[in-house]
């Protein structure tokens, strides 16, 4: 364990995260995608540690989440499983590993669990989801449901927008909860819907619901990692609902500022991050080095 680790967690379970629910206290989740990411995640005690897809963008550099496939999640899910001790764990499946149908789906989340190391999946959709979410469920891996605004739908949506803001909307955001949940979704995460729809939903549900960018009455709340660190670059645009509690990029780029600084005026590396050699032996080098003829 590394030296700014607490005392060593229980494993946090579907179980807990049940307690924490009836308890009304709200769980906290953050994304991880590689092994650093996931060891902080787990070592400042999130009780989830979700590997979503949105690592496309921010550990891959690609345009959206759509591009990401099993195979690239698969890699980040098991740098991010070796990492987490304690946390409950869970991926996204990315688009293409899930929609044909509830078959491919399952063969999906089996991957998640047996290679990537998952305890749970998450996908996006509701209503049409019912079917794959229930097949999932019954082979034994807990399924979350993400609506609301789902962002590997972006094109069919009209881009990454709010939803739930007209009657119908709002409608179709319970109803998406309540079918998730009829299906055996063990939480449902809604993103970027209205604080007062979520607060609805979460009341009329009896599974957990995870919100971003909707609102304190849900019963948790996620963010992607590095939005919440500040470890991206000054300038790039972050959604509303973001709120960055460090400047970890800032820091990052000043330490390296500073180094590059120190290599150009020969004052890195110092003697003290060097390796000593006895004089004698440096003297009897000298004398050797003296008979070898060096071309330059
Ligand atoms: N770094 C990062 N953070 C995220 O939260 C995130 C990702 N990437 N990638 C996958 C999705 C995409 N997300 C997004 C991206 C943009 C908006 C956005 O532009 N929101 C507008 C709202 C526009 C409206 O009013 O409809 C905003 O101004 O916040 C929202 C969610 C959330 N997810
Ligand atoms: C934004 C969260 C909920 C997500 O789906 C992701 O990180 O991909
Ligand atoms: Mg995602």
């Amino acid at each position: 364990m590394g030296k700014s680790d607490g005392p060593s967690r229980k494993k946090v379970t579907t179980q807990t995260l049940r307690s924490l629910y009836e308890k009304g206290e709200p769980i906290s989740v953050l994304t991880a995608h590689d092994f650093p990411s996931g060891h902080v995640a787990d070592a400042a005690g999130m009780e989830i540690v979700l590997v979503g897809d949105s690592l496309a963008m921010v550990a891959m550099g690609m345009e959206d989440t759509n591009e990401v496939t099993m195979d690239e999640m698969l890699v980040h899910c098991r740098s991010v499983s070796r990492a987490v001790k304690s946390a409950f764990t869970m991926a996204d499946l990315p688009m293409g590993s899930y929609e044909c149908s509830p078959e491919q789906a399952v063969q999906s989340a089996i991957r998640m669990v047996k290679e990537g190391g998952m305890k749970a999946v998450k996908l996006e959709g509701g209503q049409e989801m019912a079917p794959t979410i229930q097949k999932i469920t019954q082979i034994g891996i807990p399924v979350i449901a993400h609506i609301g605004l789902t962002p590997q739908r972006q094109h069919s949506i009209g881009g990454f927008r709010v939803q739930g803001k007209s009657v119908t909307g709002a409608v179709k955001v319970l109803q998406d909860a309540l079918a998730a949940q009829e299906a055996g979704a063990f939480m449902v995460l809604i993103e970027a819907v209205p604080p007062e729809v979520a607060a609805i939903v979460t009341q009329k549900l009896r599974v957990p619901t995870i919100g971003i960018g909707s609102g304190a009455e849900c019963s948790g709340q996620v963010l992607v990692q590095v939005d919440m660190t500040g470890n991206f670059p000054p300038g790039r645009f972050t959604p509303k609902f973001v709120k960055t509690y460090a400047d970890v990029w800032g820091e990052a780029q000043r330490g390296i500022e500073e180094y590059r600084r120190e290599v150009k005026d020969r004052a890195f590396p110092s003697p003290g991050h060097t390796y000593p050699i006895s004089k004698e032996a440096l003297a009897e080098f000298q004398g050797v080095v003296d008979d070898i003829s060096v071309k330059k």
